[in-house]
C-alpha cells in the first residue's frame, strides 16, 4: 500500500513520462562502455531478478546475490544493465529495489573487490560504482528502495539515490555511512 501511494503521489507523472518518451532515443544512444555486453558466465545464478507488471506498468527488482548482496563488479554490471533495459521500455514508469536476502538489503561495496586487485580491476570497479548511483539518480522512472534489512555504506548510497525510501521497522537493520570506521575514503569524482 505505502509503495503505491508513493507512486501514486509523485506529481505530473504523465509529464514525467511523456519526458521518458521524448529522451528515449537519447538513452538509447547514451548505453555507457561499462554495459557494452560483457561475456556472462551462465554456470551462476542470476544476481538481479525483475518482474514486470505491464498492468500496473512497476517493475520490481529483487538483488538475490547471496549472502548479503554486496556491490560487485559483476553485481554493479547486471543490476546497470537491468535499469537501463527498463529505462529504455517506456512502459515501465515505476520501479522498486528491493532485497530478496532475509535481513540484508545490501551490505555496501563488496570488500573483496578492494583488496590485492589491479589497479585497472579497481578502476572498473569504482567506475561501476558511480555507474550505478548516476544510473539510479538520473532515472526516469519512479524509483523506490524497498529496505527490508540493513544497509550500510554503498547500500545506503543506494537507497539514497532513489526518489523513495521506505525501510523496514525493526530495530536490528541499520542505515548510514561507515567509512570512517572501515578505515577507507571513496575517490573522489
Ligand atoms: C559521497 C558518498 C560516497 C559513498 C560511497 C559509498 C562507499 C561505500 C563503501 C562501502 O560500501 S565499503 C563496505 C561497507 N560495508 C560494510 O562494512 C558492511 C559489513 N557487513 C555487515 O555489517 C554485515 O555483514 C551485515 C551486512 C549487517 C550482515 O550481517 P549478517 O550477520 O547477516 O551477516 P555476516 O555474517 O556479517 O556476513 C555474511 C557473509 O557476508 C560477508 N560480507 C558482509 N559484508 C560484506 C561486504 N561488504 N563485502 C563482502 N563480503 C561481505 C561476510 O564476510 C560473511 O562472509 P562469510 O564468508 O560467511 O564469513
Amino acid at each position: 500500500m505505502a509503495l503505491r501511494a508513493a507512486l501514486r503521489s509523485r506529481s505530473g507523472l504523465s509529464g514525467l513520462l511523456s519526458q521518458r518518451s521524448s529522451c528515449s532515443s537519447d538513452i538509447r544512444m547514451c548505453v555507457s562502455p561499462l554495459l557494452v555486453p560483457q561475456e556472462r558466465n551462465y554456470s551462476t545464478p542470476p544476481k538481479i531478478r525483475v518482474e514486470f507488471d505491464q498492468s500496473t506498468g512497476v517493475a520490481v527488482m529483487h538483488m538475490q546475490s547471496p549472502p548479503v548482496n554486496s556491490l560487485s563488479l559483476d553485481f554493479l554490471t547486471e543490476l546497470c544493465i537491468s535499469v537501463e533495459k527498463l529505462e529504455m521500455d517506456k512502459s515501465c514508469r515505476g520501479l522498486i529495489i528491493t532485497s530478496a536476502q532475509p535481513k540484508v538489503f545490501s551490505a555496501g561495496l563488496d570488500i573483496t573487490e578492494m583488496y590485492g586487485k589491479s589497479p585497472e580491476h579497481c578502476g572498473a570497479f569504482w567506475r561501476s560504482v558511480q555507474e550505478m548511483w548516476l544510473k539510479l539518480y538520473g532515472s526516469n522512472m519512479v524509483t523506490i528502495a524497498a529496505i527490508n534489512g540493513s544497509s550500510p555504506a554503498g547500500g545506503c548510497l543506494m537507497a539514497m539515490t532513489c526518489d523513495y525510501r521506505i525501510m523496514a521497522d525493526n530495530p536490528r537493520y541499520n542505515i548510514g555511512l561507515n567509512e570512517t570506521q572501515l578505515g577507507i575514503v571513496a575517490p573522489f569524482w
